[in-house]
């Protein structure tokens, strides 16, 4: 419960009969249909904690929003980090400007931080709204749009080498299967955030609002020669002809999956493979993919989309630093800065040896210092220290300093988060 500024604006979590105002607040500030239909506020209240939410108040109209939830990310080398999820943001443009946001993202922090969550992540509607509050881009996105033609792959294609098979299947069998392939993918794709039985079942159908009724993809179900499943693909289809009577049809991937190499490459192949499919669009992968690479003509994928996506900010910072494995043994010492004060500067010492890392507290000299949000950024191995060094955003205490820090923090693969929340 927080009081009201001088400017009377109070802000507080919201009572269960101020929902559905809650969410034309929310639909006000993301432009959708100011007021929603009673259904899709019943089903948007199953997947709230009202606890977790804030709203801001001037006179009794609501005129901020803002939700949180617990969420599972996954560090590099695996390991799970407990993360405060920020989503449903918005003040009202009447109100913007103020200050509203500032309070409550420091209300949010200040509870995740006494949560003992490590990290508190985002997906930013805008490039420079959470910088101000610590965050740092910490995992791009990038989407292709295959024109299937161009790619040199043999049109006569049937079926994946090395005794591999595709099934078609119902969304029945992808509820079935789904959770368990991407619990594996989550065990080792370091951004990967957990899905629960909520976004399980919007995805197969069985529980969507009305304002977003679910349009039934077609679903394909990779198998290993061994039979496990390794991978499958959600994707929908346009369907457009060329007048002359040529099938133009684009292919939409809605989710796309695999624990395997093999299994991703027969994905695709399959997805370029349909007939009538002349273009495919890939949804949100990672900036090194490895699909552009599995086209005998890379350049018949096109990037049409290259972006900050997961943004996050470091709550506990030697939690965070500790939980990650690196690439070398080696230590440093990071002087770490907040311009933003909302918690996270000091002296911190990381020890990484192949068993893992420690990272404490320290009063021995920084080698490197370094603002939180880019802290975050070199978390994840999105940016080098090096880059960061060349753009005037890290200082070496000690020459050298960005180097060592790169043969500890760098990673073998880009983060990659499939998912908007
Ligand atoms: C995780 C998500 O949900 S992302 C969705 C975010 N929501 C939206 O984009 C919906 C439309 N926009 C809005 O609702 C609002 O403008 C918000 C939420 C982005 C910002 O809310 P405000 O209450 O205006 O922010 P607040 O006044 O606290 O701003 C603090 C500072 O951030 C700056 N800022 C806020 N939004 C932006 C922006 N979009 N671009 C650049 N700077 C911004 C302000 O100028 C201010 O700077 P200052 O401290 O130097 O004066």
């Amino acid at each position: 419960m927080s009081h009201p500024d001088r400017a009377g604006i109070e802000i507080r979590s919201i009572r269960e009969d101020e929902f559905a105002a809650w969410v034309r607040a929310v639909n006000t500030g993301f432009l959708l249909t100011p007021t929603p239909a009673p259904e899709t506020v019943a089903h948007r209240r199953r997947g709230t904690d009202l606890a977790r939410t804030q709203a801001a108040f001037d006179e009794g109209r609501m005129v901020g929003n803002f939700r949180s939830f617990t969420q599972r990310l996954t560090a590099v080398g695996g390991a799970e980090v407990r993360a405060d999820a920020i989503t449903n943001v918005g003040v009202a443009p009447t109100h913007r400007r103020r200050g509203i946001l500032s309070r409550m993202m420091a209300a949010d922090l200040a509870a995740a931080r006494e949560r003992g969550e490590t990290v508190a992540t985002l997906i930013a509607a805008e490039y420079p709204i959470y910088g101000r509050y610590g965050f740092g881009p910490a995992a791009s996105v990038a989407r292709w749009e295959i024109q299937v033609p161009r790619t040199g792959l043999d049109p006569r294609w049937s079926r994946p080498e090395g005794g591999g098979r595709l099934d078609l299947v119902d969304a029945a069998e992808i509820r079935a299967h789904g959770p368990g392939l991407h619990e594996r993918l989550r065990s080792f794709r370091h951004g990967v955030v957990d899905r629960d039985e909520r976004w399980w079942q919007q995805a197969t159908g069985q529980s969507n609002p009305p304002d977003k009724p679910w349009k039934e993809p077609f679903h394909v179900l990779y198998r290993s020669a061994r039979g496990e499943v390794e991978g499958y693909a959600a994707y929908t289809a346009e369907d457009t002809w060329h007048e002359n009577k040529q099938p133009l049809e684009t292919a939409t991937v809605v989710d796309l999956i695999a624990v395997t190499p093999v299994a991703e490459r027969a994905l695709w192949q399959y997805l370029c493979s349909v007939d009538w499919i002349t273009r495919v669009r890939t949804g949100f992968r990672a900036p090194d993919d490895l699909l552009p690479d599995f086209l005998p003509d890379v350049r018949a994928a096109r990037i049409t989309t290259l972006a900050d996506w997961l943004w996050i900010r470091l709550l506990d910072v030697p939690g965070a630093l500790a939980s990650r494995t690196y690439a070398a043994s080696g230590a440093l010492t990071l002087e770490v800065t907040d311009a933003s004060g909302l918690g996270g500067a000091g002296r911190y010492r990381l020890t990484a040896d192949g068993s893992g890392a420690e990272c404490v507290r320290t009063r021995e000299a920084a080698e490197l210092t370094v603002e939180l949000g880019d802290l975050a950024s070199l978390w994840t191995g999105e940016v080098s220290a090096a880059r960061l060094l060349a753009l005037g955003r890290v200082r070496e205490e000690r020459a050298g300093a960005a180097a060592a820090a790169d043969s500890l923090f760098r990673t073998e693969r880009r983060a990659w988060c499939p998912d908007v929340f």
